[in-house]
């Protein structure tokens, strides 16, 4: 295995699992820490675990769990995959489990590039820019778990890791690979520990991935992801892609995610597609009996035109008032909700779940009881389909922020969306 990916939530690990074979790898994405006697043949195993809002004891052993299961299977490279967002503040888990890893591997050098910048993440002089913004000015300001205030990835990786942390610039990437690997090495003999790399555009993370192509442990978001496979790709991706193509039947949407971007691509499906509110008190008061209701709703409309909706996304507003009135159990019983209606669907038929938000994916994946997936196609960056490995089913995760407007619509056959 060339490259052992440990992701921190399920739409990351498909996101870098799409990159993978982008970029020539064959990649298998499991759900979980697979059993000890699992047998994987592919040159880029991805692991999905659920460890991103996790307290660091929780998400270092999960961490650590993935890792021994990836070593035993002479893992050449191993990738900590976290969000193009950082998504970790000052007691975060992303420094924790970066140092267990090192400790682990017994190196004493690693890499930091939550870079994206297809998707609108860069890397400038260390600070992360989500599009013109920066990190600490966007919307990830407010995020409810991990609110970003501070740009600076040399300052949020000192302040919850255990070292010093140091940068290779723009102006050493443009110079190329041995800059790069220069300026890293000197790093290493001044005793800095992570080196942030800066990424603005696609030919940075190519130069980046051939640099750190032989390095044991890489951390970053999926961008990296794509350079490092470019760099040691020998073609088998073609047919990696053909075992995820999505299969034909009936369809489903399934929205969770609040985010800005989710907010609107679910307005403007709603707009062509038959689509059904998740009512909040009912979760709270059966989320079983009202998922089963959602699901009969959905098995009850014409297949022939663009698939269905169940939606709980709501506005910043909505989503306050609702959290005022219920607290953190109202998003629970959202997501028990849901994964009670996919176990329904699954049973009646529905194929084709397009599912939007981490959280939300964890949760509908979970319960579809899927043990892994092979990658298919990208239907926007970062959101390739991936199909079970131990059922015929075909699913699209969606992160939060990532998709056109036009994403749901995008992942309906071709026939529905001409
Ligand atoms: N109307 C609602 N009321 C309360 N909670 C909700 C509502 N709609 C969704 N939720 C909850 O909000 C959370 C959304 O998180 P999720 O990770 O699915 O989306 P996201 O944060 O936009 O995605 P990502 O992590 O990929 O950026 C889930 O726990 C979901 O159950
Ligand atoms: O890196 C990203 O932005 C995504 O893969 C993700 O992790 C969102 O949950």
């Amino acid at each position: 295995m060339k490259i052992g990916v440990i992701a921190d939530d399920f739409t990351g690990a498909t996101d870098i699992a799409g990159f993978l074979v982008a970029g020539g790898l064959a990649t298998t994405q499991m759900i979980g820490v697979p059993g000890a006697d699992a047998v994987v043949e592919a040159e880029a195993v991805v692991i999905s675990l659920k460890s991103r809002s996790n307290p660091a004891g929780q998400a270092v052993a999960d961490s650590l769990a993935a890792l021994d299961w990836l070593r035993a299977r002479g893992c050449a490279q191993v990738y900590q995959k976290y969000c193009s967002t950082f998504d970790s503040t000052a007691e975060g888990n992303i420094g924790p489990v970066a140092d267990a890893l090192m400790a682990a591997l017994g190196t004493d050098i690693t890499v930091i590039c939550p870079a994206l910048p297809v998707n609108g993440r860069s890397v400038y002089l260390g600070h992360l820019f989500v599009g013109e913004a920066l990190l600490q000015d966007s919307g990830m300001r407010d995020h409810p778990i991990t609110p970003m205030r501070d740009s600076s990835l040399i300052r949020l990786m000192e302040a919850q890791a255990q070292g010093r942390c140091g940068l290779v610039a723009a102006s050493s990437v443009d110079q190329g690979v041995e800059a790069v690997r220069a300026r890293i090495a000197a790093l290493r003999t001044e005793g800095v520990r992570y080196v942030v790399l800066d990424a603005i555009s696609d030919a940075h993370l190519d130069v980046l991935g051939q640099a750190v192509r032989d390095m044991a442990l890489v951390t970053g978001g999926s961008g990296l992801g794509l350079g490092i496979a470019r760099a040691v790709a020998d073609g088998a991706a073609a047919q990696a892609q053909d075992a995820g193509a999505p299969l034909p039947g009936p369809g489903v949407v399934i929205s969770g995610s609040c985010s800005q971007m989710t907010n609107r691509q679910v307005a403007a499906y709603r707009a062509v597609a038959p689509t059904r509110e998740v009512d909040v008190a009912r979760c709270l008061d059966d989320a079983d009996a009202h998922g089963a209701e959602l699901a009969r709703w959905v098995l009850d409309q014409p297949q022939d035109g663009p698939a269905p909706m169940i939606t709980a996304t709501a506005t910043p507003d909505q989503l306050r008032q609702i959290q005022s009135r219920h607290g953190s159990a109202a998003s629970e019983a959202v997501e028990r909700t849901f994964a009670a209606a996919a176990r329904a669907l699954a049973q009646g038929g529905i194929t084709r779940f397009v599912v939007a938000g981490g959280e939300t994916s964890g949760s509908v994946t979970q319960a579809l009881e899927v043990t892994g997936f092979a990658i298919g196609p990208q239907i926007a960056p970062g959101v390739p389909w991936v199909r079970a490995l131990n059922r015929p089913l075909s699913l699209a995760l969606k992160s939060g922020n990532f998709g056109a407007q036009g994403f749901f619509l995008d992942c309906q056959p071709k026939g529905v969306r001409a």
